[in-house]
C-alpha cells in the first residue's frame, strides 16, 4: 500500500515542499521502501527528490529547500509491482505532453496488454518494471491525443475517462501538470482511498489551499478541513482558479478495500466516511463474541488479553473490556522498528518481528494468554510471538485475529502475490494453530468484520474482501493470471530478481534503442549514453538527489 499526496498553495511564492514532507511522514505506515516529492515552480519547472528509504532519511532541510514551488506531489512506496530499485520510486515524470508527474497507490492487473499497447500503438517507452510508470504513460498518451498546444479541464477529464476504460485494477492517483494544476482520480471501484481538503490560504487573501491525500490524518495535522472522499470513477482538477470535478467513468460497484480498516490505515483517519478507530473498536467487540463462544466449546478459560503492537491494540482493548478480562501490554515494541508486514523478503520480516517485539515474562509466566492481532497473513508475526510467549513461561497461548483467515492473494496494492506464502492457504483452523505453534486460533467471521465497518456508513454496500473470498471486483483475475503473478512476485522470485539486478518487465516493448537481452534500466541508460534521470529516475545519485527536471 502506498501513500499519495498532492498540495496546491494559493500563493505560488510559498514553497509547498516542507508541508508535503510533513504529510508524507504521516503516511509513512503505508510504505517504507522509498519516497519522493516533485514540486512545480516558476514557469512550470519541476523539482524532484526521491530515493529508497524512509521520509526522515531521504529529506533533510537542504533537500527540502531545493524543492521550489507552491504545488507538488508526494509518495511513500510499498512495492507491489516491479522491483524495489530506486528507479521505481515515485512520483514518476514524463516530459511529453506538457510535463506530467504522477503518484499512484494501487496495482494494475492488465499490465501485459497495456505494455503491448504502449509498444505497438502509442510508441511510448516504459523504462522500468513499475506499473505506475505505465499508468502515467497511458494518461500522457490520452492527453497527447488532444493534439492541442494548450489543454483545458475538459481535455483532462476526457483523458482520465479514457484511462479508466483502458486500465484494470486499483489506482488512486495524484498527478500534476506543469504550470497548470493538480489532478486526482480514483478507480471506478474506489478500491484504494483518496480524499480532499481545503483551508484558508496561507499568507492571507481570499483564496484557498488544496490538499489531496490517501488518509484524512494529513488534513487534520495541517489544518485542512471540509475533508471529503474522491468518489470512485471521479476526477478532480485543482488550479489556482478553483476546483472542477467530473464523474468520468460509468458507475461500477463501489468496493473499498476492507483491509485498510483491518491493518493499513492509521486509526485516526476517516476513510469513506468510516473512522478507522471506531471500526477497530467494533472489530474487537465482535471478536469478543466469537472468542467467548469458542472458549466455551473447548471448555477453556483465559487469564489475560495481550495485544500485538501496534495495530491490534484498539481492538484488543475493546475485546478485553467486553469479556471482562484484564488487558496487559505484554509485548513491548521497539519504537524504532517499522511495520514488518510491508518489509521486503521473509527473512527480513522474521528477523524484524524479534527486533520489534519483546515479551515481558511477568505478564505471561504461568498464565493462559489470549494474544490478539489484527490479522494473520503469512503467520510470520504470530509464529514468532507464540514462541516468545512460550519461552517466557505462558501456560497456554490462544491467538485471536480481528480478520478472517486470509486464503487468497491480493492484486490491488497489497503485496500478497503467492497463495503458498499465506499460512491459512489450504489449512483449517486446527492446522493454522499447529503451523504457528498456538494451542488454539480464533478468527473473526467475515460477516462480523463487514458489519464492524459498515455500521458507521451503511451506504457502503460492498467491500473488496478478495483476500478472504477470492472474489475480485474488477474481474480479469483468473487462474492463469494468479499463476503468472505468483511466478513473477513470489518471495523466492523477488529475491532472485533483486540479486540479479532489475530483471525485465513482462511483455516489455522495444523502443528505438536496442535492448540488452535482459534489458535493465542500467543497460538502457548505458545504451543511450545517459547519466542523468530517465523518467525521473536517477541512477547516479543516492540520497538528496534534489534537482530540477528541466
Ligand atoms: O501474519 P503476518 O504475515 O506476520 O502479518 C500480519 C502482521 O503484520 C502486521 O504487523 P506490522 O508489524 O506490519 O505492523 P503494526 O506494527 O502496525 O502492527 C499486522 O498488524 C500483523 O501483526
Ligand atoms: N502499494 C502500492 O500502492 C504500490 C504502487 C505501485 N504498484 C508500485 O509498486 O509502486
Ligand atoms: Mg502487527
Amino acid at each position: 500500500m502506498c501513500g499519495i499526496l498532492g498540495l496546491l498553495l494559493h500563493d505560488p511564492t510559498i514553497d509547498a515542499a516542507s508541508e508535503i514532507c510533513e504529510g508524507l511522514s504521516l503516511l509513512q505506515h503505508r510504505g517504507q521502501d522509498a519516497c519522493g516529492i516533485v514540486t512545480c515552480g516558476h514557469k512550470g519547472r519541476f523539482y524532484q527528490c526521491k530515493a529508497n528509504g524512509m521520509v526522515r532519511d531521504v529529506f533533510d532541510a537542504t533537500a527540502i529547500s531545493k524543492l521550489i514551488g507552491g504545488m507538488g506531489v508526494g509518495h511513500v512506496r510499498y512495492p507491489t509491482a516491479g522491483s524495489s530499485n530506486h528507479a521505481e520510486a515515485q512520483p514518476f515524470y514524463v516530459n511529453s505532453p506538457y510535463g506530467i508527474v504522477m503518484a499512484h497507490n494501487g496495482n494494475l492487473i492488465n499490465t501485459a496488454s497495456l505494455l503491448h499497447f504502449m509498444d505497438a500503438v502509442a510508441h511510448r517507452h516504459i523504462n522500468t518494471t513499475s506499473d505506475s510508470e505505465l499508468l502515467l504513460n497511458i494518461f500522457a498518451d490520452n492527453l497527447q491525443k488532444t493534439g492541442k498546444f494548450r489543454i483545458n479541464e475538459e481535455d483532462i477529464f476526457t483523458a482520465v475517462g479514457g484511462l479508466m476504460g483502458q486500465v484494470k485494477g486499483a489506482y488512486a492517483c495524484v498527478a500534476m501538470l506543469a504550470g497548470f494544476g493538480i489532478i486526482a482520480f480514483r478507480d471506478p471501484n474506489g478500491i484504494r482511498p483518496l480524499g480532499m481538503g481545503s483551508r484558508k490560504a496561507l499568507g492571507g487573501g481570499e483564496g484557498k489551499d488544496w490538499l489531496f491525500a490517501s488518509e484524512s490524518v494529513v488534513a487534520d495535522a495541517s489544518g485542512f478541513s471540509e475533508w471529503e472522499d474522491v468518489k470512485p470513477g471521479e476526477a478532480i482538477i485543482i488550479t489556482r482558479n478553483g476546483v472542477t470535478r467530473r464523474q468520468v467513468s460509468p458507475p461500477a460497484t463501489f468496493a473499498p478495500d476492507i483491509f485498510e480498516y483491518v491493518y493499513f490505515a492509521r486509526p485516526d483517519s476517516v476513510l469513506d466516511g468510516v473512522s478507522v478507530y471506531r471500526s477497530r473498536m467494533a472489530m474487537g467487540d465482535a471478536l469478543a463474541d466469537s472468542v467467548a463462544r469458542v472458549l466455551a466449546q473447548h471448555n477453556l478459560s483465559v487469564d489475560v488479553v495481550i495485544p500485538v503492537p501496534d495495530t491490534s491494540r484498539v481492538a484488543a482493548l475493546n475485546l478485553a473490556q467486553k469479556l471482562g478480562l484484564p488487558y496487559r501490554e505484554g509485548f513491548i515494541k521497539n519504537r524504532y522498528v517499522g511495520r514488518t508486514f510491508i518489509m521486503p523478503g521473509q527473512q527480513m520480516r522474521r528477523k524484524n518481528v524479534r527486533r520489534k517485539l519483546n515479551a515481558m515474562a511477568l505478564e505471561f509466566a504461568g498464565k493462559s494468554v489470549l494474544i490478539v492481532d489484527d490479522s494473520i497473513v503469512r503467520g510470520t508475526t504470530s509464529k514468532e510471538i507464540v514462541q516468545m510467549a512460550k519461552d517466557v513461561g505462558a501456560k497456554r497461548v490462544i491467538v485471536a485475529s480481528c480478520a478472517p483467515p486470509i486464503r487468497h492473494v491480493n492484486v490491488y496494492g497489497i503485496d500478497m502475490p503467492s497463495r503458498g506464502e499465506l499460512v491459512a492457504h489450504n489449512r483449517d483452523d486446527a492446522a493454522i494453530a499447529a503451523a504457528i505453534g498456538a494451542d488454539l486460533v480464533i478468527f473473526q467471521t467475515l460477516p462480523d468484520l463487514i458489519a464492524s465497518v459498515r455500521q458507521f456508513n451503511p451506504a457502503l454496500a460492498h467491500f473488496d474482501c478478495s483476500v478472504f473470498t477470492g472474489e475480485y471486483v474488477t474481474g480479469g483475475v483468473d487462474e492463469e493470471y494468479l499463476q503468472s503473478l505468483e511466478q513473477l512476485r513470489a518471495d523466492n522470485v523477488k529475491r532472485r530478481m533483486e540479486l540479479g539486478g532489475l530483471g525485465t518487465m513482462e511483455g516489455k516493448g522495444g523502443g528505438a534503442v536496442k535492448h540488452e537481452p535482459n534489458g535493465t534500466v542500467e543497460s538502457r541508460e548505458a545504451a543511450v549514453g545517459c547519466s542523468g534521470p530517465m523518467n525521473g529516475a536517477d541512477s547516479t545519485v543516492g540520497l538528496h538527489n534534489t534537482y530540477s527536471l528541466q
